[in-house]
């Protein structure tokens, strides 16, 4: 391709050169704040997980509108909070760091360019997420270079890589960590992914269940060292009841051993906010995705009976812990939790700054990064003016403001299309969790294109399937054991907008510019999140979304006649559902029978941006964003 991008979608004739243009980051403030200051205890953590490559901020959602420079000012300035006081702060992060915005993967290997930006944060503890797997190229990276920077705070304790080297499977970071934290305690950390099955052969994933049975596991677990605290996390759901969660499985073995000894844990994976109860001594937090939330969890109960805590119990000037796990617990240990909007009101907010006082030189420093890749990897390039809002699950599967109906289906239709097989009638069928985001209403961007639809999932077809066999793959799809997708709530604005004045200035001129935060007198847009502790954790109050119910899979019909069906149809599918297409057609069809439909390198990746420049020209140059 061209640095236009202009040979995307064989289908496309319109010319859009003229039309490119740069737009810059939307307002970074929130609409409305923070409704109270964090509860500091003597173990405190802030967490982020998948974070896929957000590191930019929603550019169109002022509430999650901060950047990662910003939030590196936040973790050092709440470092320093936490030495101030007396007390432990650690910093975690439990994966998913690719797949989802053009910062990470508009690159030929996702990260190459993000990567170096996160790092600028230093965590005390990351692991692994699934992300991190599907693709050799990014497993190695992750070997390679991430695992030794980051040293034994990466721990993968059951995910190993390939060694070119030694011709041996070999832990990609380390297997558990035990350390001491500045004020004392004494932690075993230990960092579990699900059982993951679909990672390439770069990498090996343990099950919890064998990962338990390694000599490692049994000596960090029954080790005459003294432990103060387990920290449990994990690219793993939080809840008991999620079929992904394994933790509780290696919560079982732990307990065997230490049956009062806090564990904390930590996780990720199905995207959501939630935190969950597991014992007297024992909770978890899971803090959302994509750089929406920050997750806050801090406890209070270490005494010189339970630990070598030689800290402030108390910290004084802000509220303290005061919820033990659960009714009637009897465990010295009380918790707090708090799902923080991730933008720069909040940041500002808890750190006690203004506006004009919050920036430290290390975090404008990554702003600057930000919108030097953005520049470089022309993220900023205008396809299209989208005329409205689609969402994925605000409203229903069938409603014309679905992205599914309102989008996707007429884009792969229109562009997912072979020349010589066009006259064909056909079926194109894909996964509705490749499509990762809402798309909203303004300037469709190049970053958009990855934030929509990530994947390089290649189209593939058999041809001339019998359309009375052909019809019956989707409803088996939608029926079958990977249909269902989570429902559980997640912290998705609505509305929010990005200020098109602002709409050509770098991150750092609009601070300038608008120093003072703008607040409106409106609840914040974003689910209400429910979860062991009531709904009280999110840091600000929004106003509750609605969060309908997808199948797994959709189905896009092209080129019927009208009120007859086909005899035969070309069977499309992406290539991460393959083996479930074939064994849904039945013995007949093999993969020799598959080929790549377009050509092999015309991937999911390839069909927003000519459907953007095939629909979305109206309005281009003077094109309006969503109003709040
Ligand atoms: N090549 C791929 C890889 C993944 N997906 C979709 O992503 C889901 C997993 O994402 P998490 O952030 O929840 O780990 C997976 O279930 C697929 O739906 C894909 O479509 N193509
Ligand atoms: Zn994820
Ligand atoms: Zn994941």
């Amino acid at each position: 391709c061209g640095s236009d991008h202009s040979c995307y979608g064989p289908t496309n004739t319109v010319e859009h050169v003229r039309h490119v243009k740069r737009i810059q980051p939307g307002a970074p403030n929130a609409a409305y704040g923070p409704k109270a200051p964090l509860e500091w205890g003597q173990l405190n953590f802030l967490h982020t997980t998948d974070t896929h490559g957000w590191l930019e901020g929603h550019l169109k959602e002022q509430n999650y509108g901060a950047d990662w420079g910003d939030f590196v000012t936040f973790s050092r300035r709440m470092k320093q909070t936490a030495g101030n006081m007396g007390v432990d702060l650690l910093l975690i992060d439990t994966g998913d760091l690719h797949d989802g915005n053009g910062l990470s993967d508009a690159t030929t290997i996702d990260g190459t360019d993000s990567m170096p930006i996160f790092d600028g944060i230093e965590y005390d503890l990351l692991t692994i997420g699934n992300h991190e797997l599907y693709i050799s190229e990014v497993a190695y990276e992750m070997f390679n270079t991430w695992a030794r920077k980051w040293g034994d705070r990466y721990i993968t304790s059951n995910v190993k890589a390939f060694n070119q080297t030694s011709g041996q499977y070999e832990y990609i970071g380390a297997t558990h960590r035990y350390f001491t934290t500045p004020k004392g305690l004494r932690v075993m950390a230990f960092g579990v992914l699900f059982d993951f099955t679909g990672n390439s052969n770069a990498s090996q994933v343990l099950k919890a269940a064998e990962m338990v049975q390694e000599e490692w596991f049994k000596n960090a677990v029954e080790t005459c060292e003294p432990i103060d605290v387990f920290v449990l996390f994990g690219h793993n759901p939080v809840r008991q009841t999620d079929s992904s969660n394994t933790l509780k499985l290696v919560f079982d073995e732990i307990r065997k051993v230490h049956p009062t000894t806090p564990i904390q844990i930590l996780g990720g994976h199905s995207h959501i906010r939630d935190f969950a109860v597991y014992d007297d001594n024992s909770v978890g937090i899971e803090s959302g995705r994509y750089c929406e939330t920050l997750g806050w969890m801090s406890m209070t109960g270490f005494d010189a009976s339970n630990s070598n805590f030689k800290g402030v119990k108390n910290p004084h000037g802000v509220p303290n812990p005061t919820r033990p796990a659960r009714q009637g617990a009897k465990s010295p240990f009380v918790y707090s939790r708090r799902y923080l909007d991730w933008n720069r009101q909040t940041f500002i907010y808890h750190t006690k700054q203004t506006e004009a006082a919050f920036d430290y030189g290390s975090g404008l420093r990554v702003t600057d990064e930000v919108s030097q890749v953005r520049e470089e990897l022309k993220l900023g390039d205008v396809y299209g003016c989208a005329p409205q809002t689609w969402c994925i699950s605000c409203v229903p599967f069938n409603d014309t403001s679905n992205i599914f109906p309102g989008v996707v289906l007429p884009a792969v239709s229109a562009i997912v299309v072979n020349k010589t097989r066009e006259d064909k009638s056909r079926l194109i069928i894909g996964n509705t969790g490749a499509i990762r985001f809402d798309l909203h209403q303004g300037p469709f961007t190049y970053d958009d294109n990855f934030i929509v639809s990530p994947f390089r999932d290649a189209f593939l077809y058999i041809p001339d399937v019998p359309y009375e066999l052909a019809k019956t793959v989707l409803p088996k799809l939608n029926s079958g054991p990977i249909a269902k997708r989570d429902l559980v709530t997640m912290p998705v604005p609505r509305d929010s907008c990005t200020d098109p004045t602002l709409g050509y200035l770098t991150r750092r001129e609009m601070r300038q510019s608008h120093g003072v935060v703008r607040r409106q007198e409106v609840v914040t847009s974003g689910y209400v999140t429910t979860d062991d502790f009531g709904s009280d954790g999110d840091d600000t109050v929004h106003t509750g979304i609605e969060n309908y119910a997808l199948p797994g899979y959709f189905q896009a019909e092209v080129n019927f006649a009208e009120g007859s069906n086909p005899e035969a149809v070309d069977l499309i599918f992406v290539d991460f559902i393959e083996s479930l297409i074939l064994a849904d057609l039945g013995g007949n069809y093999t993969s020799d029978m598959v080929s790549c439909y377009i050509d092999c390198d015309f991937t999911s990746q390839d069909f927003m941006l000519p459907y953007a420049k095939l629909v979305w020209q109206e309005n281009i140059d003077n094109c309006p964003l969503a109003q709040a």
